[in-house]
Protein backbone atom coordinates (compact mmCIF):
# COMPACT_ATOMS: atom_id res chain seq x y z
CA UNK A 1 0.00 0.00 0.00
CA UNK A 2 1.44 3.34 -1.06
CA UNK A 3 2.47 6.32 1.80
CA UNK A 4 -0.78 7.91 2.92
CA UNK A 5 -3.10 5.19 1.56
CA UNK A 6 -4.20 4.46 4.90
CA UNK A 7 -6.28 7.56 5.40
CA UNK A 8 -7.20 7.83 1.37
CA UNK A 9 -8.50 4.72 -0.25
CA UNK A 10 -9.34 4.65 -3.50
CA UNK A 11 -12.46 3.36 -5.23
CA UNK A 12 -14.55 3.09 -8.03
CA UNK A 13 -18.27 3.67 -9.27
CA UNK A 14 -19.45 0.20 -9.56
CA UNK A 15 -16.91 -1.31 -7.65
CA UNK A 16 -18.82 -3.76 -4.86
CA UNK A 17 -17.30 -2.80 -1.28
CA UNK A 18 -17.63 -4.43 2.24
CA UNK A 19 -16.62 -2.12 5.19
CA UNK A 20 -15.66 -3.88 8.52
CA UNK A 21 -15.82 -1.24 10.68
CA UNK A 22 -13.72 -1.92 14.11
CA UNK A 23 -11.17 -0.77 16.71
CA UNK A 24 -8.96 -3.94 15.55
CA UNK A 25 -6.89 -3.97 19.23
CA UNK A 26 -5.76 -6.25 17.66
CA UNK A 27 -6.83 -7.41 14.16
CA UNK A 28 -6.69 -10.85 14.39
CA UNK A 29 -7.38 -14.24 12.16
CA UNK A 30 -11.28 -13.92 13.05
CA UNK A 31 -11.43 -10.55 11.07
CA UNK A 32 -9.38 -12.29 8.10
CA UNK A 33 -11.90 -15.19 8.51
CA UNK A 34 -15.15 -13.11 8.18
CA UNK A 35 -12.97 -11.24 5.38
CA UNK A 36 -12.42 -14.00 3.29
CA UNK A 37 -16.55 -15.17 4.18
CA UNK A 38 -17.98 -11.57 3.05
CA UNK A 39 -15.75 -11.49 0.06
CA UNK A 40 -16.81 -14.47 -1.14
CA UNK A 41 -20.69 -14.83 -0.05
CA UNK A 42 -21.25 -11.12 -0.57
CA UNK A 43 -19.27 -11.29 -4.26
CA UNK A 44 -17.47 -8.04 -2.77
CA UNK A 45 -14.91 -6.73 -4.85
CA UNK A 46 -12.58 -5.40 -1.82
CA UNK A 47 -13.40 -5.09 1.89
CA UNK A 48 -12.10 -2.24 4.04
CA UNK A 49 -10.98 -2.60 7.03
CA UNK A 50 -12.36 0.46 8.98
CA UNK A 51 -10.37 0.96 11.72
CA UNK A 52 -11.99 3.23 14.15
CA UNK A 53 -11.04 6.38 16.21
CA UNK A 54 -12.63 4.63 19.05
CA UNK A 55 -16.05 3.01 19.45
CA UNK A 56 -18.20 5.59 20.66
CA UNK A 57 -20.40 2.98 23.23
CA UNK A 58 -16.78 1.65 24.94
CA UNK A 59 -15.61 3.64 27.90
CA UNK A 60 -11.53 2.43 27.14
CA UNK A 61 -9.96 3.80 24.04
CA UNK A 62 -8.18 1.45 22.46
CA UNK A 63 -4.51 1.80 21.48
CA UNK A 64 -3.32 4.46 19.10
CA UNK A 65 -4.57 4.27 16.16
CA UNK A 66 -1.06 4.22 13.84
CA UNK A 67 -0.23 1.13 15.77
CA UNK A 68 -3.44 -0.80 15.51
CA UNK A 69 -3.23 0.13 11.50
CA UNK A 70 -0.13 -1.06 11.40
CA UNK A 71 -0.56 -4.36 12.67
CA UNK A 72 -3.68 -5.03 10.96
CA UNK A 73 -1.82 -4.65 7.69
CA UNK A 74 0.85 -7.25 8.93
CA UNK A 75 -2.66 -9.54 9.27
CA UNK A 76 -4.38 -8.79 5.97
CA UNK A 77 -2.34 -10.37 3.58
CA UNK A 78 -5.59 -10.91 0.81
CA UNK A 79 -4.80 -7.97 -1.64
CA UNK A 80 -9.18 -7.36 -1.62
CA UNK A 81 -8.46 -5.78 1.70
CA UNK A 82 -7.47 -2.14 2.47
CA UNK A 83 -6.78 -0.87 6.21
CA UNK A 84 -7.98 2.20 6.36
CA UNK A 85 -7.74 5.38 9.41
CA UNK A 86 -10.23 7.08 7.02
CA UNK A 87 -12.77 7.59 9.97
CA UNK A 88 -10.27 10.07 11.28
CA UNK A 89 -9.52 11.51 8.23
CA UNK A 90 -13.11 12.58 7.91
CA UNK A 91 -13.52 13.07 11.24
CA UNK A 92 -16.77 10.90 11.93
CA UNK A 93 -16.93 8.18 15.10
CA UNK A 94 -20.81 7.50 14.65
CA UNK A 95 -21.12 4.87 11.77
CA UNK A 96 -24.20 6.83 10.40
CA UNK A 97 -21.80 9.94 9.71
CA UNK A 98 -19.36 7.54 8.18
CA UNK A 99 -21.49 5.84 5.78
CA UNK A 100 -23.01 9.38 4.70
CA UNK A 101 -19.31 10.46 4.22
CA UNK A 102 -18.08 7.58 2.25
CA UNK A 103 -21.37 7.78 0.26
CA UNK A 104 -20.83 11.11 -0.62
CA UNK A 105 -16.73 10.50 -1.59
CA UNK A 106 -17.38 7.80 -3.37
CA UNK A 107 -20.56 8.33 -5.70
CA UNK A 108 -21.39 5.16 -7.65
CA UNK A 109 -19.80 2.87 -4.88
CA UNK A 110 -22.05 0.03 -3.85
CA UNK A 111 -21.38 -0.18 -0.24
CA UNK A 112 -22.43 -2.87 2.02
CA UNK A 113 -21.61 -2.75 5.69
CA UNK A 114 -20.29 -6.17 7.58
CA UNK A 115 -20.42 -6.66 11.21
CA UNK A 116 -20.27 -9.77 13.27
CA UNK A 117 -23.23 -11.33 14.82
CA UNK A 118 -22.29 -9.96 18.38
CA UNK A 119 -22.70 -6.83 16.76
CA UNK A 120 -26.57 -6.80 15.66
CA UNK A 121 -27.14 -8.00 19.27
CA UNK A 122 -26.48 -4.27 20.16
CA UNK A 123 -26.99 -2.72 16.98
CA UNK A 124 -30.37 -0.81 18.12
CA UNK A 125 -28.60 0.75 20.63
CA UNK A 126 -26.19 2.97 18.01
CA UNK A 127 -26.56 6.49 16.96
CA UNK A 128 -29.32 6.76 14.32
CA UNK A 129 -29.29 2.68 13.86
CA UNK A 130 -32.33 2.21 11.04
CA UNK A 131 -30.69 5.39 9.38
CA UNK A 132 -27.64 3.31 8.82
CA UNK A 133 -30.14 0.73 7.51
CA UNK A 134 -31.77 3.18 4.90
CA UNK A 135 -28.37 3.65 3.95
CA UNK A 136 -26.77 0.80 3.36
CA UNK A 137 -27.31 -3.30 2.68
CA UNK A 138 -25.85 -4.89 6.08
CA UNK A 139 -24.03 -8.29 6.34
CA UNK A 140 -23.96 -10.39 9.11
CA UNK A 141 -21.37 -12.82 9.64
CA UNK A 142 -22.03 -15.70 12.80
CA UNK A 143 -19.70 -15.39 15.73
CA UNK A 144 -19.66 -18.05 17.98
CA UNK A 145 -22.25 -17.47 21.18
CA UNK A 146 -24.10 -15.31 19.75
CA UNK A 147 -25.76 -16.21 16.28
CA UNK A 148 -28.77 -17.64 17.54
CA UNK A 149 -29.52 -14.48 20.12
CA UNK A 150 -28.78 -12.11 17.10
CA UNK A 151 -31.71 -14.03 15.34
CA UNK A 152 -33.99 -12.65 18.06
CA UNK A 153 -32.13 -8.97 18.60
CA UNK A 154 -34.12 -5.60 18.77
CA UNK A 155 -33.21 -4.92 15.54
CA UNK A 156 -33.54 -8.25 13.74
CA UNK A 157 -37.23 -8.78 14.74
CA UNK A 158 -37.74 -4.74 13.77
CA UNK A 159 -36.00 -5.71 10.34
CA UNK A 160 -37.01 -8.78 9.74
CA UNK A 161 -38.97 -8.20 6.64
CA UNK A 162 -36.09 -6.67 4.81
CA UNK A 163 -34.11 -9.90 5.95
CA UNK A 164 -32.68 -11.77 2.38
CA UNK A 165 -32.92 -15.56 3.00
CA UNK A 166 -29.03 -16.79 3.33
CA UNK A 167 -29.23 -18.69 -0.28
CA UNK A 168 -29.66 -15.07 -1.84
CA UNK A 169 -26.73 -13.35 -0.17
CA UNK A 170 -24.76 -12.79 -3.29
CA UNK A 171 -27.25 -10.54 -4.83
CA UNK A 172 -26.55 -8.17 -1.21
CA UNK A 173 -24.64 -5.76 -2.31
CA UNK A 174 -27.30 -4.79 -5.37
CA UNK A 175 -29.94 -4.18 -3.23
CA UNK A 176 -31.74 -1.30 -2.46
CA UNK A 177 -31.20 -0.92 1.14
CA UNK A 178 -32.69 -1.78 3.88
CA UNK A 179 -31.40 -5.51 2.95
CA UNK A 180 -29.91 -7.41 5.30
CA UNK A 181 -28.50 -11.02 6.04
CA UNK A 182 -27.15 -12.91 8.47
CA UNK A 183 -24.68 -15.80 7.17
CA UNK A 184 -24.08 -18.91 8.22
CA UNK A 185 -20.09 -19.80 8.02
CA UNK A 186 -17.57 -22.06 9.55
CA UNK A 187 -16.92 -19.99 13.33
CA UNK A 188 -13.76 -18.90 14.72
CA UNK A 189 -14.18 -17.81 18.17
CA UNK A 190 -10.94 -15.45 18.21
CA UNK A 191 -11.62 -11.90 20.16
CA UNK A 192 -8.77 -8.89 20.46
CA UNK A 193 -9.97 -9.25 24.03
CA UNK A 194 -9.04 -12.76 24.72
CA UNK A 195 -6.13 -11.70 23.06
CA UNK A 196 -5.20 -8.51 25.32
CA UNK A 197 -5.92 -10.94 27.93
CA UNK A 198 -3.49 -13.96 27.09
CA UNK A 199 -0.89 -10.58 26.53
CA UNK A 200 -1.53 -8.99 29.79
CA UNK A 201 -1.25 -12.34 31.69
CA UNK A 202 2.18 -13.20 29.88
CA UNK A 203 3.91 -10.04 30.46
CA UNK A 204 2.80 -10.59 34.53
CA UNK A 205 4.66 -13.86 34.02
CA UNK A 206 8.27 -14.07 35.32
CA UNK A 207 9.70 -15.69 31.69
CA UNK A 208 7.46 -12.13 29.96
CA UNK A 209 9.36 -11.31 26.44
CA UNK A 210 9.32 -15.11 25.44
CA UNK A 211 6.61 -15.34 21.83
CA UNK A 212 3.48 -15.94 22.48
CA UNK A 213 2.30 -18.75 19.90
CA UNK A 214 -0.96 -18.36 18.53
CA UNK A 215 -1.35 -15.32 19.51
CA UNK A 216 -0.42 -13.20 16.75
CA UNK A 217 0.39 -10.24 14.93
N1 LIG B 1 -14.23 -14.14 15.50
C1 LIG B 1 -15.12 -13.33 14.92
N2 LIG B 1 -16.22 -13.83 14.30
C2 LIG B 1 -17.14 -13.01 13.73
N3 LIG B 1 -17.05 -11.65 13.72
C3 LIG B 1 -15.98 -11.10 14.32
C4 LIG B 1 -14.96 -11.91 14.94
N4 LIG B 1 -14.02 -11.06 15.45
C5 LIG B 1 -14.44 -9.82 15.16
N5 LIG B 1 -15.62 -9.83 14.49
C6 LIG B 1 -16.36 -8.66 14.00
O1 LIG B 1 -15.44 -7.75 13.43
C7 LIG B 1 -15.87 -6.41 13.69
C8 LIG B 1 -14.75 -5.65 14.38
O2 LIG B 1 -14.46 -6.33 15.59
P1 LIG B 1 -13.48 -5.74 16.69
O3 LIG B 1 -12.37 -5.02 16.05
O4 LIG B 1 -14.25 -5.09 17.75
O5 LIG B 1 -12.87 -7.12 17.27
P2 LIG B 1 -13.35 -7.94 18.53
O6 LIG B 1 -12.56 -9.19 18.54
O7 LIG B 1 -14.84 -8.02 18.55
O8 LIG B 1 -12.86 -6.94 19.68
P3 LIG B 1 -13.21 -6.89 21.23
O9 LIG B 1 -13.00 -8.27 21.79
O10 LIG B 1 -12.26 -5.86 21.76
O11 LIG B 1 -14.67 -6.45 21.32
C9 LIG B 1 -17.14 -6.51 14.54
O12 LIG B 1 -18.25 -6.38 13.69
C10 LIG B 1 -17.06 -7.91 15.12
O13 LIG B 1 -18.36 -8.43 15.36
O1 LIG C 1 -22.40 4.56 15.48
C1 LIG C 1 -22.60 3.98 16.55
O2 LIG C 1 -23.47 4.31 17.36
C2 LIG C 1 -21.73 2.78 16.87
C3 LIG C 1 -21.82 2.12 18.10
C4 LIG C 1 -20.99 1.02 18.33
C5 LIG C 1 -20.09 0.60 17.38
N1 LIG C 1 -20.05 1.28 16.20
C6 LIG C 1 -19.10 0.83 15.15
O3 LIG C 1 -19.13 -0.57 15.05
C7 LIG C 1 -17.85 -1.05 14.64
C8 LIG C 1 -17.43 -2.16 15.59
O4 LIG C 1 -17.04 -1.59 16.80
P1 LIG C 1 -16.12 -2.38 17.82
O5 LIG C 1 -15.67 -1.40 18.84
O6 LIG C 1 -17.01 -3.46 18.34
O7 LIG C 1 -14.97 -2.88 17.06
C9 LIG C 1 -16.94 0.17 14.63
O8 LIG C 1 -16.85 0.64 13.29
C10 LIG C 1 -17.67 1.17 15.48
O9 LIG C 1 -17.42 2.53 15.15
C11 LIG C 1 -20.83 2.32 15.94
Amino acid sequence: MEEGADLNPIALPGQRIGLLGGSFDPAHAGHLHITEMALRRFRLDRVWWLVSPGNPLKAHGPAPLAERIGAARRIADDPRIVVTGIEARLGTRWTADTIAALKARFPGVRFVWLMGSDNLIQFSRWDRWRGITAQVPIGVVARPGSRTPARSARAARILERWRLPQHQAARLADMTPPAWVLINVPMTALSSTAIRSARRKAAERPDAGAPLAGLGP
